[in-house]
């Protein structure tokens, strides 16, 4: 069976039995590179940096508000001194009127920073799911092999989604930490340097707590992120290939595989959870313990009259707010390493290598149809070969059956002829010219492919044929439904053409799935026809019906067929039997009965 890794046969790529898994997501790496993170932030970067204006907007309002913050508390120890402590005259409703300004002010600057900078953050990420998206599109078809589908998925939600809210918020609260605490620190300063010193003491110990605990939750973070990714395609795997675990009966199984995965992410986000919650803690306890300092400290020095009681007042407020850029610090810190390690996981994909082309790969204009295989070898990977010297030509119109026992190589030959992978040796040839010259999408664009597994999406029945020609006019498609037998069964359809095929096709049998797949082909008029003959039984008038339309389908077109059907093994141009790998015989139908060899074996033990 034709099998495009991870996109055709669905059970027949899924390891849905496999139930120890190494784990998906990236290679486990003991120590996280801080290289390894500056190169993600350049990358965050280069994407927020096509919102500089905004961004400048925001870095504008976040001085502002933070500049506004910090003078409401100096304002409030002028306050005091002018009016409790020296109970000099003056205009308190000014002041007053002062105060409530400037908190106005941060209260405006705060709400906007916010509104844009959620502008800027969904903006970037809606550009990394689109980049992430396409790129998906231009890797080669082997990665889909590699990577479980539902892990992928949730690099492009999950981990985006955590580079969405730190962007949202993360970023604004960090930026605005460092400069409130820079402010606070010269306001300080200029108030007190003695009482600030003092102040400050309790940092070292904040620092050395924050220090221990961000090294483990940067880690404990990413492996939190892994084991979602990892859970997500496990749940997909099970509810697409949830016909065979329940033909299996291996509900239990599925059910105990899950539990263990599950415990994993539950260990992994409990202890990232734990870590990242023990920040907040710290921070309110050295908050209190500088509070209590200051006082003490304070009390000391203002007996002594060092310092004003206002000037106490102020850093007793800046003692209150000294925590907060600090705890958003540290708290946004673990947020935005989380953060990181989901955008690594993004961009990994987006460091995938693109299928290439070559320079010199070009267009391939109007195809006639000849297809030639000159001593094609090739390996998956560092395996042994899984085809070897294969050489078979056959002219425009003709049709190649390609049989032989399963594993013998049939489906390989359909993934070098569509380039999806690459010969190691010989050549591949379409009207004389190697397909190595070609543009990928431009050959595959002469080639309609009927595949066992047709893969419908979430459309009308209309669309879904429409998919083999986009342009084409309703009448076209209906036109391409009646050669392709399909019509009648369309018609009975609740909404006939419009009936919305859902979830790969459920309520829509085998059969008739594969009818809609010719109707596909038939609209495309492709010059290069793929066929993976269903070896699924089908009901006879179906399977007439697909017969019909196939032999309509396959006339004056060149077809190469993975044949399992013996009718339309007999009618082809050239049978090629496969082995192992290599042809073990080639010719029509005829000669190769009268040689008595492979074939007719095959022939005869199918016959019987
Ligand atoms: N993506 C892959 N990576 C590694 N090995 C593969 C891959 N696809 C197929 N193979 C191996 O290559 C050999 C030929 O496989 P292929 O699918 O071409 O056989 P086939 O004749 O089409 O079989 P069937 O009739 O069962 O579909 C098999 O041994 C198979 O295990």
């Amino acid at each position: 069976m034709l099998k495009m890794p991870g996109v055709g046969s669905r059970y027949g790529t899924m390891p849905l039995l496999r139930l120890k898994r190494s784990g998906g997501g990236p290679p486990k790496k003991g120590k996280v590179e801080w290289s390894d993170r500056i190169g993600t932030l350049r990358k965050i970067g280069a994407y927020l940096g096509v919102h500089r204006k905004l961004l400048a907007l925001v870095v504008f309002m976040v001085l502002l508000s933070s500049a506004a913050g910090l003078l409401g508390p100096y304002l409030l120890g002028v306050a005091v001194d002018t009016y409790l402590v020296r109970r000099a005259g003056g205009n308190l409703l000014v002041l007053l009127a002062g105060l409530a300004g400037v908190y106005a002010v941060q209260t405006g600057a705060t709400l906007l920073q916010h509104y844009w900078m959620i502008g800027v953050a969904q903006r970037t990420v809606a550009r990394m799911r689109e980049d992430l998206f396409a790129h998906l599109h231009a890797v080669p078809i082997p990665f889909y092999g590699k990577k479980q589908h539902g892990e992928l998925m949730s690099r492009l939600t999950n981990d985006i989604d955590n580079v969405s809210q730190t962007l949202s918020s993360s970023f604004i609260q960090v930026f605005s930490g460092v400069v409130t605490f820079a402010g606070m620190l010269g306001f300080m300063l200029v108030l007190s340097p003695l009482l600030t010193v003092i102040s400050l003491t309790v940092i070292p110990v904040m620092y050395a707590g924050m220090k221990w605990i961000t090294a483990r939750t940067g880690k404990l973070f990413r492996e939190q992120q892994r084991h979602m990714g990892e859970l997500g395609g496990f749940i997909e795997e099970t509810i697409s290939g949830q016909l065979i675990v329940k033909s299996f009966s291996r509900e239990r199984e599925r059910i105990a595989a899950f539990g263990e995965r599950n415990g994993r992410l539950r260990a992994a986000s409990y202890w990232a959870q734990t870590y990242s919650g023990f920040v907040s803690k710290l921070v309110i306890m050295l908050d209190n313990m500088s509070f209590a300092v200051i006082a003490a400290a304070g009390s000391l020095l203002a007996i002594q009259g060092i310092v004003t009681v206002g000037v106490i007042v102020t850093f007793a407020e800046y003692a209150r707010q000294f925590s907060r850029p600090l705890n958003q610090l540290a708290t946004q810190i673990n947020t935005m390493l989380s953060a990181i390690a989901g955008a690594e996981r993004a961009f990994e994909i987006l460091s995938e290598t693109k299928e290439s082309d070559g320079d010199s790969a070009d267009e391939l204009a109007a195809v006639k149809g000849e297809i030639e295989f000159s001593h094609v070898s090739f390996a998956y990977g560092d395996k042994g070969d899984t085809l070897t010297d294969l050489t078979f030509r056959i002219k425009p119109g003709q049709t190649v059956a390609l049989v032989g026992p399963t594993g013998a190589g049939k489906s390989t030959v359909v993934q070098l002829l569509t380039r999806f992978y690459e010969p190691n040796g010989g050549h591949i040839r379409i009207d004389g010219r190697d397909i190595r010259t070609i543009r990928r999408q431009s050959l595959r664009r002469h080639m309609g492919f009927v595949l066992q597994d047709t893969v419908l999406f979430d459309a009308t029945v209309r669309d879904n044929i429409r998919y083999g020609r986009l342009e084409a006019t309703d009448g076209e498609v209906e036109r391409a439904a009646e050669l392709a037998n399909a019509h009648s069964f369309i018609a009975k359809l609740p909404e006939g053409y419009d009936t919305f095929i859902r979830e790969g096709g459920s309520g829509i049998s085998q059969g008739q799935k594969q009818l809609l797949a010719i109707a596909r082909a038939v609209l495309a008029d492709p010059s290069i026809l793929i066929l993976d003959e269903a070896t699924s039984s089908i009901d006879t008038v179906t399977e007439i019906k697909i017969q019909q339309a196939l032999s309509r389908l396959m006339k004056n077109r060149t077809s190469v067929v993975v044949a399992h059907r013996l009718s339309t093994i007999r009618q082809a141009d050239l049978i090629v039997v496969l082995e192992r790998g290599k042809i073990a015989e080639q010719g029509s139908h005829e000669s190769l009965m009268e040689r008595q060899g492979v074939y007719w074996e095959l022939h005869r033990s199918k016959d019987g």
